[in-house]
Formats: structure tokens, sequence, C-alpha cells
């Protein structure tokens, strides 16, 4: 086993998803989608170098609430093309965190899908770009998006892409909550909510297609939908209040980003999103306020490190 350089350094995008049909519940626990990610400039950077041991660490404001030994999902990922490939060996990882932490906004993801890039190049591994979908996809459902990134049709688990066409840019504001809410959670309030009703399996979104096309931000606006913002909300009542609050300081649409608790907020442009913020943060209803503009690239390498 021999690295190629001393390290290297990928960054990788948060998601929003603008629309996410659910169906109901699989006999493998899961629930068939229909939704469209969106990758956004909110981003998380991993640095790998060659190490004798196994080391992971995390910096930034969410660095806490962030696991570091075999369950970080980055850690996971180098340890199984360590275990995979004769090449790779045991690194040194940093995440330097700025996705919020069970946010809905895949920060987890964010960070297995860099490292798939980060030790492929490390080691020269010569991974496929299908090696890459099939090791993603086995880490989670939203991996394999966050991997391709720009804006994308999600099926299957979330794990079937085809890139949908987008017009212009979109200027985004985040409201955080420091408490997170569990995705399995959240899938099983769903299921609770449902209970007794006949759930369709989800449609293709075509009104949001259209509008992803047509690049205004008012149409997008109202295509913007979410299946399991209900059951976010009845976990956190309290995620209704920062809607209305957002909706009623100019925001022009407003959505719990995947299984939350973070909303987001669609604006004009960006002179709108920055006083959003000013209003949003005000007004106490998010812990924390960030923006973003979408679509953003997926997963890349930032730099290759030559000296250590
Ligand atoms: C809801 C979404 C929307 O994009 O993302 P988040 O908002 O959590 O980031 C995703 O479906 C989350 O994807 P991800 O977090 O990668 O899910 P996984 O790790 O593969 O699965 C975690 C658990 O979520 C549930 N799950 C996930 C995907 C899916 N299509 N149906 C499900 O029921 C299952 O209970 C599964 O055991
Ligand atoms: N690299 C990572 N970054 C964040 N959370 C991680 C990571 N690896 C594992 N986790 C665990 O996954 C859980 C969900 O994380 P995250 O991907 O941020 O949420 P979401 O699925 O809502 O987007 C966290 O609570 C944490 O315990």
């Amino acid at each position: 086993m021999a690295a190629k350089q001393p390290g290297v350094t990928v960054r990788a995008p948060a998601k929003v998803n603008l629309c996410l049909g659910v169906g109901p519940v699989q006999g493998d626990g899961y629930h068939p989608l229909a939704t469209v990610f969106h990758a956004v400039d909110l981003t998380d950077t991993v640095t790998v170098r060659p190490s004798k041991r196994w080391e992971c660490t995390v910096t930034g404001p969410y660095a806490d609430r962030v696991p570091t030994g075999g369950s970080n999902l980055a850690m996971r990922v180098a340890q199984r093309l360590a275990d995979e490939c004769f090449e790779a060996g045991p690194v040194s990882m940093t995440i330097d965190k700025s996705i919020p932490v069970a946010g809905g906004m895949a920060g987890g993801s964010a960070d297995a899908a860099a490292a798939i890039i980060a030790i492929d190049q490390l080691f020269d591994l010569q991974l496929t770009k299908l090696d890459h979908q099939e090791l993603a996809t086995d880490i989670g459902a939203d991996v394999p998006f966050i991997l391709a990134g720009g804006t994308a049709l999600g099926t299957g688990r979330g794990d079937q892409l085809a890139p949908v066409l987008t017009t212009g840019r979109y200027e985004w504001v985040f409201a955080l909550q420091d408490d997170g809410l569990s995705t399995p959670a959240v899938y099983a309030e769903f299921d609770r909510l449902n209970k007794g009703r006949k759930v369709p399996l989800p449609q293709a979104p075509e009104e949001m297609i259209a509008a992803l096309r047509s690049g205004d931000p008012r149409e997008l606006a109202g295509a913007l939908s979410n299946d399991l913002q209900e059951a976010a909300i009845s976990l956190m009542p309290k995620l209704q209040k920062t809607i209305d609050t957002g909706l009623a300081e100019g925001a022009l649409g407003a959505i719990v980003s995947g299984s939350g608790p973070t909303v987001a907020f669609l604006c004009a442009d960006r002179a709108a999103a920055l006083d959003l913020m000013v209003g949003l943060t005000a007004s106490g209803v998010a812990d924390d306020v960030v923006s973003a503009g979408g679509p953003h690239p997926g997963a890349r390498v930032v730099s290759n490190i030559r000296t250590v």
C-alpha cells in the first residue's frame, strides 16, 4: 500500500429537495421517492492524508455533534476502501464542517461522497464512475446525488438519478435549528400519520421540472413541495412558525429541507436573501441563519497537497 501524494482535499455540497414525493413504505423499510435534489454552495471540506493509524478530526461549528469513529460516514468509506483495495490503507482525516448535522441537508452524505473521491485519488485506486456510484448507494440513499451535484431527479430510494435542465441561479436562505431530526424517525412519523390512508406511488414532478427550465424563482416557489414536511412539523411543531415568519418577511416560498428541521426559503435575488436573513435573525425563529446559492457542482477535488 502506497499513497501517491501527501494529501488530498475534496469539497462537497449540501442539498435541498425542491420537491419530495414519498410513496408507501416497502418490505425493505425504504420508501419509494420522486424527488428533485438541488445542490447549494454550503459545503464541507474533507482532507485525507496517509497515516500509520486511523484518525478523524472534525472542525467547525458543528464538530461536537459528529462521530469520529467507524460510524462517521466518511470514515466508513475510507475503511471500506482500505478493506477492499490492496493499494489503500489507514488515513488521517480532517472534516471541516459547515453543513448542519441532522438538518435534512445531507451533511454526512456530503462527507461520504467527498471521502470516495479523496481516497480514490490519494491511493490512485483508479475506480470507475460506476464503482463510485455503487459504493455511494451502499453508504446512503443521498450519497449518489452529492457525487453528481447540480439539480437532478431522484427515484427509487433517491439513488436513481437523472439530471434536470435548469436556467439561472437561485438564492436561498436556510433557517437552522440546534436540535436535529433523525431521518428514520421522520419517515416513521410519515408512516404513523398516513396509517389507514392509501399512500399513492410518487409521481414525476412535471410542474417542478417546467419551473426549473423557466428560470423564474416565482414559478419555482409555487412548485416547492415536501411530503415529509407534515411529519417533520409534527415532531418539531415550532417549524410552522419559522415557515410563517419567513414568508411574512418576504420569502417567495418556503419548505422543510428533506427530513428537516432546516427550513429553506427561496428569495427573489441576493439582496432579498440578505434582507430575509436580517428579518429571520431578529425574529428569533431559528438558532442560526445562512444563505447559499444553487445549483452547485457535486464533490470535487480542491487541492492535492504537495508538502506535508
Ligand atoms: C430524507 C432524505 C431526502 O433526500 O434526506 P435527508 O433529508 O435525511 O438528508 C433521504 O431520503 C434520506 O437519505 P439518507 O439519509 O441517505 O438515507 P439512508 O441513510 O439511506 O437511510 C436512513 C433511513 O431512512 C429511511 N429511508 C431513507 C430513504 C428512503 N427512500 N426511504 C426511507 O425510508 C429508512 O428508514 C432508512 O433506514
Ligand atoms: N460525517 C458526518 N457528518 C454528520 N453526521 C454524521 C457524519 N457521519 C455520521 N453522522 C451521523 O449521521 C446523523 C445524520 O447526519 P446528517 O447527514 O447531517 O443528517 P441528515 O440525514 O438530516 O442530512 C448524525 O446525527 C450523525 O450521528
